[in-house]
């Protein structure tokens, strides 16, 4: 295995030495998991779970301050009725908004994760892509999501979008912080723009062997985003690196992700693929900008009955 990250010719002997995705198989086994229904008990603990695994996002172009604020106070309360509601796990924002969303989550536990490496197109020097990093880091970012440098990794530049990550990951660290407790790094596949899937299980080996914490599927800005099929290739990788390396890595689905329906999907997938010890916040996140209405209302469903109505809760 250490032998893979060696040389780019090691590295893509290994990657391509991978076994092949059957990708009949794989869409197949999805929409079959995606039809199997739970009972409600399950269904209530399932909808909690998945707001705790939230990584409640902005990332717009006009995003104020002032947004910030109102998402970091629905992240920590997401209904101010009930508090039995948990809290999401963390907000993602542009680098500039990190210290707002800091100041704003004080003690609350709930982390900072910041984009970075000139999201979501990755377009930009080595040297630019770790400042922005070093810069999310200092302002206070828990977490960093980047992208990998999917021109590269698709002309088979593997070599490269391996250092980068290296470069990156070695950027996360932070000033006062003893070796290896840096920033969460995740790190972002795009897999939309990843064309089959024996290139999205090949670019989830490359960034775990780099030093992902968490693989990613989309910037939430290219269609197609995260999908069941290829969400189950990434965790079927994070479960045999983990056999391999005895290093577990988290994953993220993001972007399209709205309903509670398709949360609780995930979930469903994350236990039969990769197992219960992913079933948390530390090991699955759902990146996602406006699902946490959707959990709420059904939630408030379960609990008396009657739907409150989109107007009832803050906006996403
Ligand atoms: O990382 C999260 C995505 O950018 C959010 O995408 P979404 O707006 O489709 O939920």
């Amino acid at each position: 295995m250490a032998d893979a990250a060696s040389s780019e010719a090691s590295l893509r002997r290994f990657l391509h030495g991978l076994p092949s995705v059957d990708q009949v198989g794989a869409d197949a086994r999805a929409a079959t998991l995606a039809t199997r229904s739970i009972k409600t008990t399950a269904k209530e603990f399932a909808i909690d779970l998945a707001i705790s695994m939230i990584d409640l996002t902005t990332l717009e172009g006009q995003d104020t301050p002032g947004k910030v604020r109102a998402l970091c106070s629905k992240a920590q309360r997401p209904d101010p009725t009930d508090a039995s509601v948990p809290q999401v796990a963390a907000i993602c924002v542009y680098p500039d908004l990190v210290p707002v969303a800091k100041e704003a989550l004080g003690a609350s536990g709930i982390k900072v994760a910041s984009v970075a490496t000139a999201f979501p197109s990755g377009r930009t020097s080595l040297a630019v892509k770790q400042a922005d990093t070093r810069d999310a880091v200092a302002a206070g970012a828990d977490e960093v999501d980047m992208v990998i440098d999917r021109g590269a990794f698709l002309s088979g530049r593997y070599g490269q979008v391996f250092d980068e990550i290296v470069a990156v990951k070695e950027a996360c660290g932070r000033a006062d912080a003893v070796e290896g407790q840096g920033a969460h790094l995740k790190v972002i596949l795009e897999t939309g723009e990843l064309v089959t899937y024996d290139n999205v299980r090949r670019a989830s080996w490359l960034a775990m062997l780099a030093g992902a914490d968490f693989i990613k599927t989309s910037t939430g800005k290219v269609s197609p985003a995260a999908t069941l099929p290829v969400t189950l290739v990434m965790l079927e990788a994070v479960r045999d690196f983990r056999v391999a390396t005895g290093r577990q890595v988290g994953v993220k689905p993001a972007g399209g992700i709205r309903t509670s329906k398709d949360a609780i999907r995930y979930l469903v997938l994350v236990n039969e693929t990769a197992g219960e010890d992913w079933l948390s916040p530390d090991w699955f996140r759902i990146g996602a900008s406006s699902l946490l209405n959707d959990l709420l209302m059904q939630r408030q469903k379960l609990k008396t009955g009657y739907y409150a109505g989109p107007d009832y809760f803050t906006l996403d």
